[in-house]
């Protein structure tokens, strides 16, 4: 094999993340907000209902208080979400060197996922592999980034091999690396407990995901099945299992909980905030928290939990409150992607080498 010049790329890696303002003003927050919650997965009421709610009630009342939140996690270099999605973007295309094209789009806002789209629609790539950055699927996030690349792509002459990497609330680099980051809180001092603490989704969006009838019921999520493959849910439970054991934590040193709800509806629980206050009640005065929901650190690990939860903990009777960071772009974070993405171009990439006709000759 010649290793004189340097391979052509063979595969487009499009990234996507959730996405936030462009800026913390109050402009730009309520421009996200009626972008972000339009989604029909994210709000799943009827349009009228929906267009009513966001843009009367929750945009123009939510978007002032909201800034405030964004203007406080905002840093020189803007918004912590994006700032290191695009970083893990660059390593990412280091990793995976010249043989790949990765690019990056949010869901919603900036940088667009059609501009993501077009750099690589613009290489004719034969194949594209798409990691919405969700480690637990659900139909607000992985759901929501599937429909609107699929309706991009569709617009296309040529439409490549996709391939989605749905979840990965499970594959062990992942769990190793989270694992990497809890432990050395955990070797450098006591905690009486471990909080794996996951974004919230209204259990309506989890009934209509759920054919057989089985969730939201006792026992429900204690394992990952057939009958509940997708149950965000059912994965959250997963991964903490998963990280438990890695952190060689008994059963009754760590709790699942669920954060951000919106609105009135029930939302998955137990929820965060009474958990935290249960865990005081029990006399854990020293409680470590993971955000396994995340890859990046964000308006909802480093506010919520590092600051609004420690608040109602410390208040309450605690002693020492611990936010584990998030992945960000941890080397070890870096490395499980190019894994996942290589895991995934070998398993086709003998119909690369083999030209179709070949079998015919
Ligand atoms: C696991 C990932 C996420 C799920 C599931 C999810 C569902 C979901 N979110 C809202 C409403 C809001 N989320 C907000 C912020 C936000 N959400 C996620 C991820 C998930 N959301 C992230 C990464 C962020 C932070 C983005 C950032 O810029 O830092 C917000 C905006 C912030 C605020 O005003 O509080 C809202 C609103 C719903 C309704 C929902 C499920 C249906
Ligand atoms: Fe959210
Ligand atoms: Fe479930």
């Amino acid at each position: 094999m010649d290793h004189s010049t340097s391979p052509q790329p063979h595969t487009g890696v499009l990234l996507v993340n959730l996405g936030t303002p462009d800026s913390p003003s109050v402009g730009d927050v309520r421009r996200y907000l009626r972008e972000f919650l339009m989604d029909g997965r994210v709000i799943d009421i009827p349009f009228l209902s929906r267009f009513f709610l966001v843009n009367c009630i929750i945009a123009p009342f939510r978007a002032p208080k909201s800034a405030k939140v964004y203007q406080e996690v905002w840093t020189d270099a803007g918004s912590p979400l994006k700032v290191y999605s695009e970083e893990l973007k660059r390593l990412l295309q280091t990793a995976l060197g010249d043989g790949y094209r990765v690019s990056l789009g949010m869901r919603y806002q900036n940088p667009s996922l059609e501009k993501a789209l077009e750099e690589l629609h613009d290489q004719g790539f034969r194949r594209l592999i798409i990691v919405p950055l969700f480690p637990q699927y659900a139909s607000a996030t992985t759901g929501s980034v599937k429909e609107k690349v699929m309706a991009l792509i569709s617009q296309w002459q040529l439409i490549p091999e996709l391939t989605f990497v749905d979840q990965f609330y499970e594959h062990p680099l992942f769990v190793e690396a989270f694992t990497a980051l809890g432990k050395r809180y955990l070797e450098a001092e006591p905690f009486d407990h471990v909080l794996f603490s996951y974004h919230g989704l209204p259990e309506r969006q989890i009934r209509k995901g759920d054919p057989h009838n089985h969730c939201l019921r006792d026992g429900c999520c204690d394992s990952v099945g057939p009958h509940n493959r997708l149950c965000y849910r059912a994965q959250c439970f997963q991964t903490s299992r998963l990280l438990a054991q890695a952190l060689g934590l008994s059963d009754d040193q760590w709790t699942v909980c669920f954060q951000s709800r919106l609105g009135r509806d029930p939302w998955i629980q137990p929820y965060t905030e009474d958990v935290v206050k249960q865990l005081v009640a029990q006399g854990k005065k020293r409680v470590l928290a993971y955000s396994p929901a995340f890859v990046a650190d964000c308006l909802e690990t480093t506010i919520e939990i590092g600051e609004e939860y420690k608040e109602v903990f410390m208040e309450t009777g605690g002693e020492r409150w611990q936010l584990v960071e998030s992945l960000n772009v941890d080397p070890r974070w870096v490395a499980t992607l190019q894994t996942m993405i290589q895991e995934r171009s070998r398993a086709e990439h003998v119909s690369d080498e083999v030209p179709h006709t070949a079998s015919l000759s």
